[in-house]
């Protein structure tokens, strides 16, 4: 993993998108050989979008040959609502640039069944040759495109539950009305992520200092789903100081000193792109020999995802118990496969954000019984436990 940590959100902003640009103009993509670019939405990639824009409009870069994909879309609210991502996406950046309209793809929220929507949008990737560069933001509890806490690792594209957290924080988008906000999202899986050939993730201000120091300075966690880029082997993140308010630092230190002898060095991130599909270009393979000293050579860090996750994309539509018809659709009311009702959209937040801890503090579930006995018992110190006194049952509490 490469940290860069820049000053502040426009220096973050202009390294990212510099580096894009020159990611395509390595490239140099053409129409047979297309340069794959994953898109993000959010307030953290407005400023790389404006960027790219200027870059574009100064002849510095072109997005002719370039085909998009975007992370996530909302389910439920239509296409031109101000707040879809579709909206989005043409507003801040594609009818700025040269992209052909063709080459976007987004997913589509109000398709007839979301499920072929996924799978269908899973081949697409796959039909193109996989994803060059997937840019991300990252949520505040963690979570990439919409793989909130608790996602699988090894997930694809699919429709997400979203969780109250985000509700509440993409609310600011709804006139900060929670029942305004869809509650439900088609996205891209964390697998669908890892299997670009290289993701950029950008991380501003300090909202979002807590999640970036869960997915660096910690392990891979479910919890936390932006640490599965632990597992990319080409993996960069750009944030801004206040975003490093939670790590050691020394873990800063750390990487802005590496960056400073990467650079004094003349070594940049490896192209893999332009090892896979550059015009004339063999792709290396990797030689393992049985010599004295069996020294591997890894030529080309060709695709990408570890060999710990092993998902296949599914093959076949995930069936439902009952597809949502279109009315109960726009009410975000799904019927789960084991037949439980969620009436998401009836859902009083009310009530959530009186019990919700919204933010993920570290606090330890033991901690929150009151009972001094019950306390006890959570003691994983076998010497305390034999100092407990014995309940007339004789049972050691
Ligand atoms: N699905 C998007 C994510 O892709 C994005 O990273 C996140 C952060 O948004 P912001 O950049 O506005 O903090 O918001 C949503 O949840």
């Amino acid at each position: 993993m490469r940290f860069f940590i820049k000053e502040d959100a426009v220096a973050a902003s202009a390294h990212v998108a510099n580096y894009i640009v020159d990611r395509i103009n390595h490239f140099g993509p053409t129409p047979a050989h297309p340069f794959v670019l994953g898109l993000p939405t959010g307030s953290t990639p407005l400023g790389v979008y404006k960027a790219l824009v200027e870059k574009y409009k100064a002849g510095e870069v072109s997005f002719e040959n370039v085909v998009t994909f975007n992370m996530d879309e909302y389910i439920g609210i239509p296409r031109d609502h101000p707040e879809s991502y579709h909206s989005f996406m043409w507003k801040h950046f594609f009818s700025h640039v040269n992209i052909h309209p063709s080459n976007v793809n987004i997913l589509d929220g109000n398709a007839p069944n979301l499920e072929a929507e996924c799978v269908q949008y899973e081949e697409k990737i796959k039909a193109v040759g996989g994803i060059d560069l997937f840019l991300a933001g990252m949520g505040e509890d963690g979570h990439i495109a919409f793989n909130e806490p608790g996602s699988s690792l090894a997930s694809r594209t699919r429709v997400k539950t979203l969780a109250y957290g985000t509700i509440l924080a993409n609310s600011r988008f709804f006139d900060n009305d929670l029942d305004q906000v869809p509650k439900m999202a088609l996205t891209v899986g964390v697998q669908t992520v890892l299997e670009a050939r290289e993701v950029v993730v950008m991380a501003l201000g300090a909202r979002k200092a807590l999640a970036l120091q869960r997915c660096v300075e910690q392990g891979v966690n479910h919890m936390w789903t932006l640490s599965a880029l632990q597992l990319h082997p080409h993996s960069l993140i750009v944030c801004d100081e206040d975003a490093t308010l939670e790590l050691q630092v020394k873990t800063v230190k750390y990487f802005k000193d590496i960056e400073q002898v990467a650079r004094a060095e003349g070594f940049d991130q490896i192209l893999p792109s332009k090892i896979r599909t550059g015009p004339a270009t063999t792709v290396p393979t990797t030689i393992v020999t049985d010599d004295f000293f069996p020294a591997p050579t890894i030529h080309s860090p060709q695709p990408t995802t570890s060999r710990l996750l092993r998902a296949t994309p599914a093959t076949e539509y995930p069936v439902r118990s009952r597809s949502p018809s279109p009315d109960c659709a726009s009410r975000h009311h799904l019927r789960t496969s084991s037949d439980t009702e969620q009436t998401l959209g009836t859902t009083d937040y009310s009530v959530i954000s009186r019990s919700a801890t919204p933010d993920f503090m570290p606090d330890r579930m033991a901690s929150r019984i009151g009972d001094p006995v019950l306390l006890r018992r959570t003691t994983p110190n076998p010497e305390s436990q034999l100092q407990l006194p014995v309940m007339r049952t004789g049972v050691r509490v």
